[in-house]
């Protein structure tokens, strides 16, 4: 008889497949301009006060306060990008100023156009009630020189980009794009780009884990279809020794062409788990082989993309650099009861809008299904101490575009 996989407890999965990973430690300079998506694998800090200058926000005249109410000479008008130096105004004086000209050092406020009265060529009549040091903007007032932009570890966004540019910060430390291999296994299998008869069915986890890895920035090679055979198996395992991680699908099981797991031991690997007390994607397994990450997903294509979510991207965030790579939840309310499984860990497939979560198809969906996970854009996982999900209470979401975050927290119902 063949041995029955030994499913290890969810949280202990999570676990141990996170202390498996260590952040990557290999590190490029790229230009800031293809930085967007990568991790920092430096602090990187302010060079250039922010405004490095004091200058004005907004087109109007520049006074000192103390000329509030009268009506003032306009010594001379100051535009964005003049370096000259201005003279000190006298009593009833000011300079006409545009947005973002550097302020003379003996005004104190400035005063929008449209605020002010009898506008001519050479004289203005500023309003009394104003206020004290308005409209300008003071240097070093949003960043300091020495004031951390990004943080080792921290992944690099729009907002960053912008304040790169502002800095002149053109090349920008980054870590290397882990290598991930992606493998399909199963003779049934074509490709997409084939023709399957009704027999055959396309491989279509390949491609899902690879656009989900896309989702979160992460680039895979897909590297085939593992044949079925145990010799092949092998042959075909050897040639992956450049990639950092090698996430295969199917075989995994236990069928009399579940090769997977046999061909990797045969291969070296030292299996950590293979199988967790969770459905779907009981069939599992993650390990070592030489210096890359082995993980394998279930063949059942809901499985496989359910498990993706939930370990892989973790895990390659972890591997990337990244300090927040935990699962953050948020809280909805439930709008109709479903049964789950007791005495197992449970991911709910459902759709969470306006706050509120609908569980798909009452939870009646097969593992092997692929319109269940397209009709959803959440998860709630249960953990099997009750029969059912109550509604109308609140409940803890994964959503599938949902934050990451760098201390762990029970998302678990
Ligand atoms: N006796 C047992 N049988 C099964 C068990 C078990 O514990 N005992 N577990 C079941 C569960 S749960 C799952 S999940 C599957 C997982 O099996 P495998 O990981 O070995 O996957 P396969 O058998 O290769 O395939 C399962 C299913 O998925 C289809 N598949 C596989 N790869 C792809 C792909 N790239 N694209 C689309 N579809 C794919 C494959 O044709 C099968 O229909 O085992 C259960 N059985
Ligand atoms: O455990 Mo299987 O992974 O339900 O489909």
């Amino acid at each position: 008889m063949k041995e029955r996989l030994n499913y290890l407890d969810f949280k202990e999965a999570c676990k141990t497949s996170l202390e498996l990973v260590n952040s990557t430690n290999k590190t490029e300079i790229i230009d800031f301009i293809y930085s967007l998506g990568r991790v920092a694998s430096k602090d990187i800090v302010c060079v250039k006060n922010l405004p490095s200058f004091n200058n004005s926000a907004m087109d109007g005249f520049a006074i000192k306060y103390s000329d509030a109410g009268k009506t003032l000479r306009i010594k001379d008008t100051i535009f964005a990008g003049d370096k000259r130096e201005f003279e000190s105004l006298e009593e009833n004086e000011c300079y006409k100023i545009m947005t973002g000209a550097k302020t003379p050092s003996d005004i104190d406020t400035i005063v929008p156009i449209e605020f002010c009265e009898n506008v001519l060529k050479d004289s203005v009549t500023i309003p009394q009630n104003i206020k004290k040091g308005a409209n300008l903007r003071l240097k070093g007032e949003e960043l300091k020189q020495g004031d951390i932009i990004i943080k080792k570890g921290e992944k690099i966004n729009s907002s960053h980009i912008a304040l790169f540019s502002s800095q002149g910060l053109t090349q920008i430390d980054v870590f290397k794009k882990i290598k991930i291999a992606i493998l399909s296994t199963g003779n049934e299998l074509k490709e997409p780009w084939e023709k399957a008869d009704d027999e055959e069915i396309y491989n279509c986890n390949a491609f899902a884990i690879d656009a989900q890895l896309k989702e979160k920035n992460f680039e895979s090679t897909y590297c085939g279809v593992i044949p079925d055979s145990l010799e092949k198996s092998i042959e075909f395992i050897k040639n992956l020794r450049d990639f950092d991680i090698i996430v295969t699908s199917g075989g995994i099981s236990m069928g009399d062409a579940d090769f997977v797991a046999q061909a990797f031991l045969k291969c070296g690997l030292k299996i950590a788990y293979h199988g967790v007390n969770l459905k779907p994607g009981r069939a599992m397994m993650m390990g070592t082989l030489n210096h890359s990450l082995v993980i394998s997903l279930p063949g059942n294509p809901l499985a496989a993309m359910i498990n993706c979510y939930l370990f892989v991207i973790p895990i390659l965030k972890k591997f990337q650099g990244e300090i927040a790579f935990y699962h953050d939840f948020t809280f909805a309310l439930n709008k109709k009861e479903f049964n789950v499984k007791q005495n197992r860990t449970e991911a709910v497939l459902g759709k969470i809008v306006n706050g509120e979560f609908i569980v798909t198809r009452d939870n009646k969906y097969g593992s092997g299904m692929i319109s269940a996970v397209f009709e959803s854009n959440s998860l709630v996982v249960s953990s099997g101490n009750s029969e059912t999900i109550k509604d109308n209470c609140n409940i803890k979401i994964l959503e599938f575009n949902g934050k990451y975050i760098s201390k762990k927290v029970d998302f678990i119902n």
